[in-house]
């Protein structure tokens, strides 16, 4: 699913008010239908509507919303937020309002009476915000933020930008977005959380030959008929076919990761899984995964041993695995050699930031699945999600490769600074060891995708996908990485079929 900038939605819009061909008042009507339908669906006729209309097109869609909820018998007011005069379809609206007689227009709300049946409904400014909101309007928000009710905004929440970060003190918060036929890059913000709430996308038939045709570094991830298919084994597999994976993670005492690690690859369908293990650990893998194979480093507490790994398709480093010397060296010679799939994460991360010289070793392709905190060690402080974007982007294209940035909505990107967002996940899974199963699940695929950027892409969203059903199945505070690794079941089941 595309996500496009103010400007391409505004052009999506005029291309198809002339193409379609479609009066831009009766486009008006149909994104309002679109909310409507919504809004029926999920709240019955007993709520109390409250419209908070402004004067732009988002006003008039809020009129258009308030008729047409009053026609399905839902009791509405409408606050005019910003006076009677707007934009031509906002007052075309408030004709066709006025003459309806039957919903009150207000300009001005007493919130000393809402309750939690009321629905408020933001319509106040959409795509046309043009600075914070201040003054009387700000106080406004403000008082609606703090009314008891359920908040929907119309398309955007009034204060947000889409395109760029939100300044403003005063932002409205919903409970949910009904969005315009494309999601806005601002949902994907962590920071916009508490804004955005849940979003939807309402489809209002927007020109779908102008919108494939725009071009945007930015989408969410949808899984595809073909992208399943690459999951399917052949019916002839044999191990071989299947790839072979090797971990090389933790060390004396530090074990947990490599066995989360390893778990999330065996189950996501490797053929043959290696790990690098010090002597007085190999009693735990062997106990723990008795599928592995044991690779046995020199040493005893920490991993050094460079060990060629020139069969391997995939290689996993980093996971609680330190900064010894000898594991900086290892991983030095493996940046060097290695010819298939790398995966880094956690402590590697930390080594390059630290050994940036090392930073120009990396292969192309490489993935790199940093946290903030570690990204940040990589390419410096950033103080909002929108300057982490610019900055994963320019990462990924100077060192051509694949970074899987962690989040509310983790980011991919690739080495051309296409940026996917994934959608799966949930709360629950910010425990200690989710990162080590998402570096196993990328490991265990990777030799079927054959793509760097699709692999961490669907990667991300089977681990997400799994601690969306141990969030079903266990709760968010029982559910661990552990009951994620038992629900890769019924993920691989699900998206399969
Ligand atoms: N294709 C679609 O998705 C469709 C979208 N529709 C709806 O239209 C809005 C966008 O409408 P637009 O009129 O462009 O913009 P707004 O309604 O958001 O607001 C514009 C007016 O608000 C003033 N403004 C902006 N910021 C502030 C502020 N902080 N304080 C006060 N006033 C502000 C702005 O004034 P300027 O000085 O900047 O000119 C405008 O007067 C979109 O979001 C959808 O809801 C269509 O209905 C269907 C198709
Ligand atoms: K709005």
């Amino acid at each position: 699913m595309k996500i496009l900038n103010v400007q391409q939605i505004r052009e999506a819009d005029q291309f198809t008010i002339k193409n379609e061909p479609i009066a831009s008042i009766d486009l008006m009507e149909r994104a309002s239908g679109q909310v409507v339908n919504w809004v029926c669906k999920h709240f019955s006729n007993e709520h109390e509507i409250i419209v908070l209309a402004g004067s732009g097109n988002n006003g008039g869609d809020g009129l258009a919303i308030a008729r047409l909820l009053s026609n399905q018998n839902y009791s509405v007011k409408v606050v005019l937020i910003m006076g009677e005069s707007g934009s031509d379809d906002f007052e075309q609206n408030l004709d066709r309002l006025k003459s309806l007689k039957k919903v009150e227009i207000l300009n001005d709300f007493n919130f000393s009476n809402s309750n939690n049946d009321y629905i408020f409904i933001d319509a106040i400014f959409g795509s046309g915000l043009s600075r914070p909101i201040e003054g009387d309007i700000a106080k406004f928000v403000q008082k609606v933020n703090e009314a008891k009710g359920i908040k929907l905004a119309v398309d955007i929440p009034s204060g947000v930008f889409a395109d760029e970060p939100s300044p403003g003190e005063t932002i409205f918060k919903s409970d949910f977005t009904l969005s315009f036929q494309v999601p806005k890059l601002a949902f994907m913000m962590a920071e916009n959380q508490q804004y955005v709430g849940q979003f939807e996308i309402l489809n209002i038939g927007l020109s779908e030959e102008f919108i494939n045709n725009c071009i945007s570094d930015y989408s969410i991830y949808e899984l595809t008929k073909e992208l399943k298919l690459l999951l399917k084994v052949d019916s002839i597999a044999h191990k071989g076919i299947r790839g072979r994976a090797t971990i090389i993670a933790g060390g004396h005492a530090k074990m947990g990761a490599v066995i989360l690690a390893a778990k999330g690859t065996l189950h996501s369908g490797i053929g043959l899984l290696s790990v690098q293990v010090c002597p007085l650990c190999i009693d735990i893998i062997q106990n723990q995964i008795p599928e592995a194979l044991i690779l046995e480093d020199e040493n005893d507490y920490v991993l050094g041993s460079f060990l060629g790994y020139n069969k391997q398709d995939v290689l996993v480093f980093g996971p609680a695995i330190g900064f010894a010397n000898k594991t900086i060296k290892l991983l030095e010679e493996i940046l060097k050699t290695f010819k298939g799939q790398l995966i880094l994460d956690a402590d590697a991360i930390t080594i390059l930031a630290k050994n940036r010289e090392m930073l120009e070793l990396l292969p192309e392709g490489t993935i790199l699945t940093p946290h903030h905190g570690e990204f940040k060690r990589l390419v410096g402080n950033y103080s909002n999600n929108f300057e982490a974007l610019m900055q994963l982007k320019s990462f990924c294209k100077h060192h051509k490769v694949v970074v899987v940035l962690k989040g509310k909505f983790t980011a991919v990107c690739n080495e051309k600074g296409q940026v996917s967002f994934n959608t799966t996940g949930n709360q629950g899974m910010a425990k200690g060891g989710s990162g080590d199963l998402l570096c196993g699940i990328l490991a265990g695929i990777a030799p079927r995708v054959q793509n760097p950027f699709e692999t961490a892409k669907l990667a991300v969203y089977l681990h997400g996908f799994s601690g969306d059903i141990s969030l079903k199945e266990y709760g968010e505070n029982y559910m661990t990485p552990s009951t994620m690794i038992s629900n890769l079941k019924d993920t691989f089941k699900k998206v399969e079929n």
